[in-house]
């Protein structure tokens, strides 16, 4: 099946208090993987590349390119979207489009709210000309350096209200979540999501979903949040996996076995990321919608 924009399936996930899982790529094997999983459990997928990574990753064409092609090779047949994340200026949200990307994010949370608006607005009207889907963000989703959170901004329901004027897919409305590892228990503000949720009728994305626990995620899948970010998670599974495979390695140079099981422990936790979603196996009720 062609890539696809991540609106309906978006609409659909957030009809039917599921969500859709968002898979940031950190290299070939992430994309099979996920690639995989979806096809094998007969569920949607968003697979994302950050801005951040991509010169890592060989930049938008190759990516575009390589994402058809393993599409094409393994036969996969669920709808796959394929997002810029956290694209990080207009230029860049531009290139991806032009590349073949079917979902953008402009990610403006430094910026002061009516510049992020006023450029959102800007990437809004490209991408929808070209039936691509825009995630915008308000608030500022936090990270998490040597222990020290920071950049935690919450978004108010006055700001979230200014970036749905500018017909944005879905809004990642900052709500005290954090990228990479959590410090202490994860406290989303549940109040301000709902009234976001209420203001702006559209699909909320959840950033920073590793490490959110389970009854978290379940009361945010209620609130209105359609998609779901999940990075750190895979990449502390995969790293762990590989460390076991080399510590257990006896002899030799094959990389097969360690490879596979940095493959393997990916593939366990996307598929139980999609049970918690609800969303898993349910390729063929979103197809229906489109
Ligand atoms: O928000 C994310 C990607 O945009 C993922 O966040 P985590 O790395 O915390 O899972
Ligand atoms: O994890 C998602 C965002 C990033 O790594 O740039
Ligand atoms: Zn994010």
């Amino acid at each position: 099946m062609a890539l696809i924009p991540a609106t309906t399936l978006m609409q659909a996930a957030l009809a039917n208090h599921d969500a859709i899982g968002h898979f940031n790529i950190n290299g070939p094997d992430w994309l099979e993987t996920y690639l995989n999983v979806a096809e094998e459990t007969k569920t949607p997928i968003i697979v994302a590349t950050s801005d951040r990574i991509m010169d890592f990753l060989g930049g938008f064409d190759f990516m575009s390119q390589y994402v058809r092609f393993m599409i094409q090779a393994l036969r996969i047949t669920v709808p796959v979207v394929l997002h810029l994340d956290h694209g990080l200026s207009v230029e860049h949200v531009f290139q991806a489009i032009d590349a073949g990307y079917t979902s953008v994010m402009f990610d403006g949370s430094k910026l002061p709210i009516d510049e992020n608006v006023a450029l959102t607005k800007k990437v809004v009207a490209y991408a929808h000309q070209r039936h691509v889907s825009v995630e915008a963000e308000v608030g500022s989703v936090g990270g998490n350096e040597n222990g020290l959170i920071n950049g935690v901004r919450y978004a108010s329901v006055t700001d979230a209200v200014k970036m749905a004027a500018t017909s944005i897919d879905s809004l990642a409305a900052a709500l005290g979540s954090v990228h990479g590892d959590y410090v202490g228990r994860p406290k989303l503000n549940f109040e301000r999501m709902a009234a976001i949720a209420e203001a702006t009728k559209l699909p909320l994305v959840l950033h920073g979903a590793s490490g959110i626990p389970d009854d978290q995620i379940q009361q945010a899948i209620q609130t209105g949040t359609a998609k779901i970010n999940i990075n750190t998670e895979v990449n502390t599974v995969w790293t762990e996996a590989v460390a076991k495979a080399l510590q257990q390695k006896r002899s030799g140079h094959d990389p097969q076995p360690i490879l596979t099981a940095g493959k393997q422990a990916m593939a366990r936790l996307v598929e139980s990321k999609m049970n918690d979603f609800h969303i898993l196996g349910k390729s063929d009720r979103l197809t229906a919608m489109r």
